[in-house]
Formats: C-alpha cells, structure tokens, sequence
C-alpha cells in the first residue's frame, strides 16, 4: 500500500525580505492529528513561518504541500478552502444573527462551492443539522440560539473555530491563541484547542509563547531561531535544550554546551 502523505509539509521553505532571511530552509512535516508548538525568541520567524503556510505571504523559495499536494502559490482563500484553517482571523461573524445561524451560513457557503451536476444540494434541515454537529464539537451547541454580539470574548474564539471545522479545515493554526484574553477565558480556549486534538482528530499547529501552555498542550515542540529550524523533538526533550533554556527562562547556555538538537533539520 501507498504511504499515506503526512496532512502538511513544509520543503526548504524561505522567505527573505530584502537581504533578511526571516523563514530560512524550514522542513518539517505534520502528521494528522498532531499538536505541534512552535516557539522561539521573539523575532525568530514564527508567525512568518505561519503566514507562508496559511497563504499571507509566499514563500522566496520551497514548498508548502498540504495532502501531497503543493498550495505554494496558491491565495489564502484557495488554502482556506483546500483545508487550511487559521484561526482567529475571520471577519466575517455576523454578530447580529445568532450562533447556529452563523454556522449555518458557512456551512451553506461550503456546500455551494463543492455543488456540481452531480451532487445533491443540501437542505436547509440538513445544513442546520451540520451546524448543530459542528457546534457540538465546539462546545458551543448550547448557546447556539444567542446572538453573536452577546457571546463572551471566549466564546466568540468557540465560534470562529467552528466556522474553520465548518469550512472543512484539516489543519487548524494558532497564533497565540490566549493573547489578549481574560484569566477565566484562557482555559475554555486551552480546553477547546486540547479537544480539537484528541476528540476531533485535528491537526494543530499552534505559535505560543507560554511554557505551561506548551506543556499541556503540545505532543512536538519546534524551534526557530533566526528563521531557522534548530530543534524539533518531544517536549521534554526540546525544553531541557540550553536554546529554549536561554530564550524562554533566560538561561544562557554554559560554554561546554552547543545547543544541539535531537533532530536538528
Ligand atoms: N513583511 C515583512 N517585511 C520585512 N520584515 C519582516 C516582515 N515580516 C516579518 N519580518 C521580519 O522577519 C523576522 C521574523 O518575524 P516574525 O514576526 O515572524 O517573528 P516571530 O518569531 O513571530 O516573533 P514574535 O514572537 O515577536 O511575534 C523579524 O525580523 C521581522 O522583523
């Protein structure tokens, strides 16, 4: 039988802003139902790298393969629709229609784009019954009759992780998902990003700078530095590295040792 292609890949992926490398020659591929973190210093290439996969930017040189298949060049719409999902950035909730009502529509919107002479469109009682599922997932079914605009911040984030699930995102991408947000906040979207993972069988890929975030979250840990990928490993492994040491908890490394990865690309 065929190897199955991991779900997201990156191949040499560069980018460079006039003479600066901000994204320099990162491979590394991301297997379905994986929880990745990237972290690094600030300035190391994270969300950068990020926006090369989601379609913000296009990378100078190397590939982004999504299935096997190259989404390199392809517009941040033509991703979102392939499977790739970043959340946080839609601006399209309707925050006078309620909850279910929101879902519904990009359900709706999903099931149009896929319509062709041979499929059958679906009914309004099938896209509702798709919202509610959706929903569900999220955590989020019980206030599926309020209106958006009522919704707590936390559960706004609920929301526009469902419209990504209702879109067909395959891989959904964090970037800071706790920035910003209340004490009692952080943990619905640390829940909600944890059940993504282990009930729903996503693929996450998550930019945090937060170690007891990572910790409880994330099965990989990669790490950039000046744009390129030096570590790349289990947790526990990745954090005792004198390079994550010195950057997260402002350790320098002692002179006998080389911040060396158990991967390093
Ligand atoms: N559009 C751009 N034009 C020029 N330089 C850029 C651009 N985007 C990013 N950079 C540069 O690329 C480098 C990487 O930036 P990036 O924002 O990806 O880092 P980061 O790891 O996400 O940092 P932080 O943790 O502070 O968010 C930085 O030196 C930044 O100034």
């Amino acid at each position: 039988m065929a190897k199955e292609h991991p779900i997201l890949e990156t191949q040499d992926l560069t980018i460079r802003f006039g003479g600066h490398v901000a994204v320099d020659g990162v491979s590394a591929s991301f297997e379905r139902g994986s929880l990745t973190a990237i972290v690094g210093p600030n300035g190391a290439g994270k969300t950068t790298y990020f926006n090369l996969i989601s379609g913000q930017l296009t990378a100078t040189s190397g590939t982004v393969l999504l299935n096997g298949e190259a989404i390199t060049r392809m517009s941040v719409p033509e991703r979102t629709d392939k499977g790739i999902g970043r959340a946080f950035q839609l601006t399209n909730l309707f925050p006078t229609l309620s909850v279910r009502e929101n879902v519904r529509l990009v359900a709706q919107a999903k099931a149009r784009k896929g319509f062709d002479l041979f499929s059958v469109a679906e009914s309004h009682v099938e896209l509702l019954e798709r919202a509610d599922h959706v929903l569900a997932e999220v955590r989020l079914i019980d206030k599926a009759e309020q209106t958006v605009a009522a919704l707590p911040h936390g559960d706004q984030r609920k929301l526009e992780v469902a419209l990504l699930i209702a879109l067909g995102s395959q891989v959904l991408m964090f970037d800071e998902p706790t920035a910003g947000m209340s004490v009692d906040e952080v943990p619905v979207i640390l829940d909600l990003i944890r059940k993504l993972k282990s009930d729903m069988d996503r693929t996450i890929l998550l930019v945090e700078h937060k170690m007891d975030v990572i910790r409880s979250l994330a099965d990989r840990i990669i790490v950039l530095h000046n744009g390129a990928l030096v570590a790349d490993g289990e947790p526990a492994e990745v954090i005792a590295l004198p390079v994550v040491q010195e950057a997260y908890l402002g350790k320098a490394p002692k002179s006998s040792e080389t911040p060396e990865a158990p991967e390093a690309a």
